[in-house]
């Protein structure tokens, strides 16, 4: 069976009630063949509510990130039981800006996927190199060890509901895309990491999004690519595009 197309989007820290109701009335009356692309919404926690009841239910409905703890003293932080509560079903963890500015470190992020995913939650991972790294030839290297503090972590089975996102740090919110073949040449070598350390059927498995600059007029390049089965998109799923994004994958 072949990998779904998943184009999520990840609001970071934008919105407003206004901004809601347009971004999902536009989502409401697009249209997508359900068999061929999952869409993902990830909007910022405190509009999670309204996003899920104003969304059709095409549209799944992702939190940014969760803490590891079901409830209590932790202040600021989010729980799976709230996203439960409200029929949420997915979270991203470990994006960049959570690494970097928060200072998340690969076994905070590994503990907060396989917690994730023992509370039934979807689970988008993400990894990725930053500009200095690459430039030193250690993409594989970073991108590997992102990957092996989550798989020690998770049983084969577990793979099921995790998505990767593979998001180089220098192409976020840059202008600079990964070229097609950069992103493809990153995909090809985490899939052989996964069927090299997990295994075949999590490799075959194993969705792979690009996120980095997606705009609609380098979508349908990058979706060219044999591993790329997805992206996680950032600014310009604040915008139109990301239902052209969409569209250009259905046509
Ligand atoms: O970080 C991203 C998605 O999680 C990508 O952001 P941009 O699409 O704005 O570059």
């Amino acid at each position: 069976m072949g990998r779904k197309f998943l184009v999520g989007g990840n609001w970071k820290m934008n919105a407003s009630k206004q901004l809601v109701n347009t971004l999902v009335s536009n989502l409401n009356a697009a249209e997508w063949n359900t068999d061929e692309i999952e869409v993902v919404i990830a909007p910022p926690a405190p509009y999670l509510d309204l996003v899920r009841s104003l969304a059709k239910p095409e549209v799944y409905v992702s939190a940014q990130n969760i803490y590891f703890e079901k409830k209590g003293a932790f202040t600021g932080e989010i729980s799976s039981e709230f996203l439960k509560d409200l029929g949420i079903t997915w979270t991203i963890l470990g994006h960049s800006e959570r690494r970097e500015i928060f200072k998340e470190s690969d076994e905070v992020t590994a503990k907060k996927v396989a917690y994730a995913l023992g509370e039934g939650l979807s689970v988008i991972a993400c990894v990725g190199e930053k500009l200095e790294e690459r430039e030193a030839n250690q993409t594989a290297a970073v991108v590997f060890r992102q990957l092996a503090a989550i798989a020690t972590v998770l049983k084969p089975e577990d793979w099921t509901h995790v998505v990767v996102a593979y998001e180089p740090v220098w192409a976020i919110g840059t202008g600079k895309v990964a070229s097609p073949q950069q992103a493809q040449d990153v995909h090809a070598e985490i899939r052989t990491w996964l069927r090299d350390n997990v295994s075949e059927a999590v490799a075959e498995q194993t969705r792979i999004l690009y996120g980095g600059s997606v705009s609609a007029k380098n979508s349908a390049d990058l979706q060219t690519q044999i591993d790329i089965d997805g992206f996680l998109i950032g600014g310009a799923s604040l915008t139109g595009d990301f239902i052209t994004i969409i569209n250009t994958r259905s046509a």
